[in-house]
């Protein structure tokens, strides 16, 4: 006679084992991919997330502290079975079971990052050595959202990957560019010595819909501007120059990344390069021929040129940006013409 179980089962040992649970058959657990993101709740994250989840064989598991993104650039997949929100700051560490984790968590505009810049350097050190002791724990790979801001005020132009930039280590804006240096060292720090599998982006500008509208960020304060019919604000000399990536095309790039077998660290951004000056007549042309603009006083260590090679993201990755500038501003005024509640005129 079969053993009486506890459970009070007298047939319980000549039965199959129970299977732990009946969804194991549906969807949800038969994905292969299983994706963290921190800062999943932000501009670029939030876009990351909608490519991921295009992909039925994903599960992603986005970690962020609302600190800059929003549930709102995510509500589309709240209750789905195979997206997982948690409220969580990096600077603590966090344990899931992922596969792939794509480290974005930092605050990206500089009034954000210079607003508490001990946090915004906490984020950039401790955090990504919470999200590497993950990977090496889990065995995932990991992608770090590193910056053009490493190469500083460039004395080389335009930048490709071997220029070791020309960085102030204490002025305003190290917290930021500073902790994205030292989180690329602690990156291949943990790969030579523990083997983890890296992947570094520099990520140039980017901009799209879903940024903040108060962000701060050139092209989102001069599409509401315009869109307001307040005067575009260029700050002195307006001369200095940056080369702005449509967030499709980088989202694309950072998947390409991830999947290759490249560390980088890699360039991924729009090699188009505008002064302040003509990206502020380019705005008034396409949005609003109505407005000023206006020079306005700039902010220390200002970076006055700023422009990628993108030759090893080409032959590594097989990537390029395709969105132009004058075709991608006209899909974030629309973005931004909803949320301010302001429709074109006819
Ligand atoms: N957008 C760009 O032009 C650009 C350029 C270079 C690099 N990057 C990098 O790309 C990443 C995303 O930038 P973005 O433009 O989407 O910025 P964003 O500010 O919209 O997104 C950052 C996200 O990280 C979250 N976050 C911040 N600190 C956190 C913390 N301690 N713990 C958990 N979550 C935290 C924020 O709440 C937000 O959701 C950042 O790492 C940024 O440095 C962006
Ligand atoms: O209203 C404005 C805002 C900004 N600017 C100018 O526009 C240029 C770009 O400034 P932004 O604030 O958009 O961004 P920055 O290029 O300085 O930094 C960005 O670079 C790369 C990323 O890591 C970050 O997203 C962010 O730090 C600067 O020269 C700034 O002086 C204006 O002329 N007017």
């Amino acid at each position: 006679m079969a053993k009486e179980a506890s459970n009070g089962d007298t047939n319980a040992a000549s039965k199959p084992p129970p299977s732990p649970s009946p969804l194991r058959n549906s969807k949800f657990f038969q994905s292969n991919m299983r994706i963290l993101i921190t800062g999943g709740a932000g501009f670029i994250g939030s876009h990351l997330v909608d490519r991921l989840m295009e992909n039925e064989k994903n599960e992603v598991i986005v970690a962020d502290n609302y600190f800059t993104g929003s549930k709102d650039n995510l509500k589309k997949w709240i209750g789905h079975p195979r997206f997982e929100l948690i409220r969580h700051d990096v600077t603590e560490p966090l344990l899931v079971e992922v596969d792939q984790i794509y480290h974005l968590a930092c605050p990206a505009s500089p009034i954000f990052y210079k607003y508490n810049p001990v946090k915004t350097i906490k984020t950039n050190v401790i955090g990504t050595l919470n999200m590497l002791g993950l990977a090496k724990r889990v065995g995932a790979r990991i992608l770090l959202t590193s910056t053009s801001e490493v190469y500083g005020d460039p004395l080389v132009h335009p930048q490709d990957e071997s220029y070791w930039g020309n960085v102030n280590p204490i002025g305003v804006r190290s917290c930021y560019d500073e902790g994205k240096r030292v989180a690329e060292t602690l990156m291949f720090d943990y790969h030579r010595q523990h083997g983890i599998e890296i992947r570094i982006a520099r990520i140039f500008n980017t901009y799209g819909p879903r940024m903040n509208i108060d962000d701060g960020r050139v092209v989102s304060n001069f599409i509401a501007q315009a869109i307001r019919g307040e005067p575009l604000t260029v700050q002195a000399p307006g001369t200095q120059t940056r080369s702005f990536c449509y967030v499709s095309d980088m989202v694309d790039g950072l998947i390409r990344l991830m999947g290759g077998e490249h560390t980088g660290p890699i360039n991924i951004g729009n090699p188009g390069e505008f002064t302040m000056v003509e990206l502020a007549e380019t705005v008034k042309e396409l949005i609003n021929p109505e407005v000023e603009i206006a020079m306005v006083e700039n902010t220390p260590d200002d970076p006055r040129q700023r422009k990628p090679i993108i030759t090893k993201a080409k032959e590594l990755l097989g990537w390029e940006p395709t969105v132009k500038l004058r075709d991608g501003l006209p899909l974030m005024e629309d973005d931004f013409r909803t949320r301010l509640g302001v429709p074109r005129k006819k």
